[in-house]
């Protein structure tokens, strides 16, 4: 196997070391700042010895080294700062997502794409279109990660275990996202018996803004830790054929009754990307804003003019 990640940045060089760790792939890393790429990449090779893996790990501006790829994750592009929104970078990223999909495509034309660029909804629209690839094969990074904060806080909340937490977050990865505690369970059991109305909407609304509220700690950038061991999660769903389910951007074509739109919803991903769109039996308020959230991921779609 072979896994290139391009960007070489917060979300990249740490998704980079958790994949060389678990030892499963070659990985190339891509940037286009000289000497990130090669930097990073050399200071992880020397992890090797005390750490045990047997990969390869390559950095480097070029796309050469990414040919052949099974799997290409995009993390390039510009993270928001404090008061921004992930709309807001939609002008910058989509020229970045663009050329990256188009310069990773040439040399590896067989590969899954994993978009995590922001926003994210839009941008794997946006490579689905430039790509011309099957929907199966490009999906982008969302309710994982939404899933595993609204776990973490759960957990904090009901004094249980993030572990026995199964989320459900769905919609836009953004201010859309929608959190469902009637999908949401905790060793079987859903959210809405859990918790009564007032606590279920404080946990989604802190899901809701938990991007933003690691900006506003951070400052100079967003989240990178929980994101990089989200796509770490759907990249191993890939690599080992395993069908699991996860929520993901997804193209959707009249599944809940949406077409021509990018959206959060649960799949199961296999070695060919999505083997499987899975429809919740969700009632008319869960389905309307699933609905509301698809429009404002259409607006931003419109904005990119394709
Ligand atoms: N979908 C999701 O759930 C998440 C999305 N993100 C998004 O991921 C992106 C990356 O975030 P970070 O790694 O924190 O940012 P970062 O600024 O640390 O790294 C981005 C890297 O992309 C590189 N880059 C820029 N243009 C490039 C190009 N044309 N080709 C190759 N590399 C290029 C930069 O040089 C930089 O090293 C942001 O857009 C962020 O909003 C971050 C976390 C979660
Ligand atoms: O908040 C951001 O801009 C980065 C991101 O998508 C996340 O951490 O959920």
């Amino acid at each position: 196997m072979k896994i290139t990640v391009v960007g070489a940045g917060n979300v990249g060089a740490t998704l980079a070391q958790r994949l060389i760790e678990k030892d499963f792939a070659d990985i190339a890393l891509v940037d286009v700042v000289e000497g990130i790429p090669q930097g990073k990449a050399l200071d992880l090779r020397q992890s090797a010895n005390v750490l045990g893996f047997t990969h390869k790990l390559i950095g480097s501006n070029s796309y050469e080294v990414t040919a052949g790829s099974d799997i290409v994750v995009i993390t390039a592009g510009i993270a928001r700062k404090p008061g921004m929104t992930r709309d807001e970078l939609i002008g910058i990223n989509a020229r970045i997502v663009r050329e990256v999909v188009e310069k990773s495509l040439a040399v590896s034309s067989n590969a899954v794409f994993i978009i995590v660029t922001n926003p994210v909804d839009a941008m794997t629209y946006l490579a689905l279109k430039v790509s011309g690839l099957p929907r199966e094969r490009i999906f982008g990074l969302s309710g994982v990660l939404d899933g595993g904060r609204l776990a973490a806080f759960i957990a904090e909340e009901l004094n249980v275990d993030a572990r026995d937490v199964v989320p459900c977050v769905m919609g836009e990865h953004g201010g859309s996202m929608v959190v469902y505690p009637r999908f949401t369970t905790v060793k079987g059991m859903p959210l809405s018996v859990l918790a009564d109305a007032a606590k279920q909407q404080a946990l989604a609304e802190r899901t809701v803004n938990g991007g933003a509220e690691i900006v506003g700690f951070l400052k100079t950038g967003s989240a990178f830790y929980a994101p990089s061991a989200s796509v770490a999660h759907m990249v191993n769903a890939v690599v080992n054929d395993s069908g699991t389910r996860m929520n993901c951007a997804a193209y959707l074509d009249g599944e809940y009754g949406l077409s021509d739109v990018v959206l959060g919803v649960p799949v199961r991903l296999g070695r060919r990307g999505i083997e499987e769109i899975v429809e919740l039996p969700l009632n008319d308020d869960e389905l309307a804003a699933l609905k509301a959230s698809s429009e404002a991921v259409r607006k931003l779609i419109a904005a990119l003019n394709l």
